[in-house]
């Protein structure tokens, strides 16, 4: 007998990414957006103004270390050696090169732009939503959650800086930046992540491959939030008055 399932437990398709590849496709509404971003590209092409660069670092290094709590929970959680170590280095990568790289940016911004404003050094409304988030996972996330999670992040930066290169004109601070991120070194980090998470994302569910989906499309959204608080220099309304 040739028959089609139609019981309402069978699946038809099963459409959940496969593949951190497939994440990107799937995310593409949002992810595209993302790595053409005006903020990086004033960076890239110098005409960001050193005051909004100097709050998007003095805000990067407010979400830095949560981001690295988030990672040190994914460790907590691993369920072999091979996560375990590759979620603590990516904790030792921000702790030993990503936070120093931010202050010596956000110490090299200072010189040129002056002493980082009150208001800004308490976290802006886009860090409290990136970091609460990273927070929220971490405590009720289990590996995978969070690998979808640190995903965007840092993926997105390794593809913003190279869609740039092209476009980089020299600038005291920002040319480093894009150098870093273009880098095949910070290409060799974001391989290792996609090499960590694509064999174990082979082997979930549909279902739990559709979560750990929408854990990267809101990841990539609160990306795409953070620049545009970096863009517009977002503060609370009543920091605003
Ligand atoms: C808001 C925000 N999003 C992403 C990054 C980039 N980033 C975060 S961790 C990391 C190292 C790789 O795991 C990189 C490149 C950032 N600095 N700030």
């Amino acid at each position: 007998m040739t028959s089609v399932m139609t019981s309402p437990t069978s699946t038809t398709s099963d459409r959940a990414p496969r593949t951190t590849a497939e994440l990107r496709e799937h995310a593409r509404a949002v992810y595209d957006p993302l790595v053409h971003h005006e903020f990086p590209l004033r960076l890239a092409t110098g005409v960001l103004p050193p005051e909004r660069f100097r709050f998007y670092v003095t805000q990067n290094l407010l979400y830095l270390p949560d981001y690295a709590r988030m990672l040190a929970s994914g460790a907590a959680r691993a369920q072999d050696d091979a996560t375990l170590t590759s979620f603590a280095r990516s904790v030792m990568n921000i702790v030993d090169v990503e936070i120093p790289q931010n202050e010596r940016l956000r110490d090299a911004v200072v010189e040129l732009a002056g002493p980082v404003p009150e208001a800004e050094t308490v976290k802006a409304p886009a860090t409290v939503a990136y970091t609460s988030w990273l927070l929220a996972l971490a405590g009720s996330g289990d590996a995978a959650d969070i690998s979808a999670a640190l995903l965007p992040c840092a993926w997105s930066y390794g593809d913003i800086a190279r869609h740039l290169q092209s476009e980089v004109v020299d600038h005291p601070v920002y040319a480093d930046w894009i150098a870093f991120f273009a880098s095949d070194d910070y290409a060799a980090v974001v391989d290792g992540l996609r090499a960590a998470f694509d064999p174990e994302l082979a082997e979930l569910t549909e279902r739990k491959r559709a979560r750990l989906a929408d854990i990267f499309v809101t990841g990539c959204r609160l990306e795409r939030q953070f620049w545009d608080q970096g863009l517009h220099g977002t503060l609370w309304p009543d920091q605003t008055g």
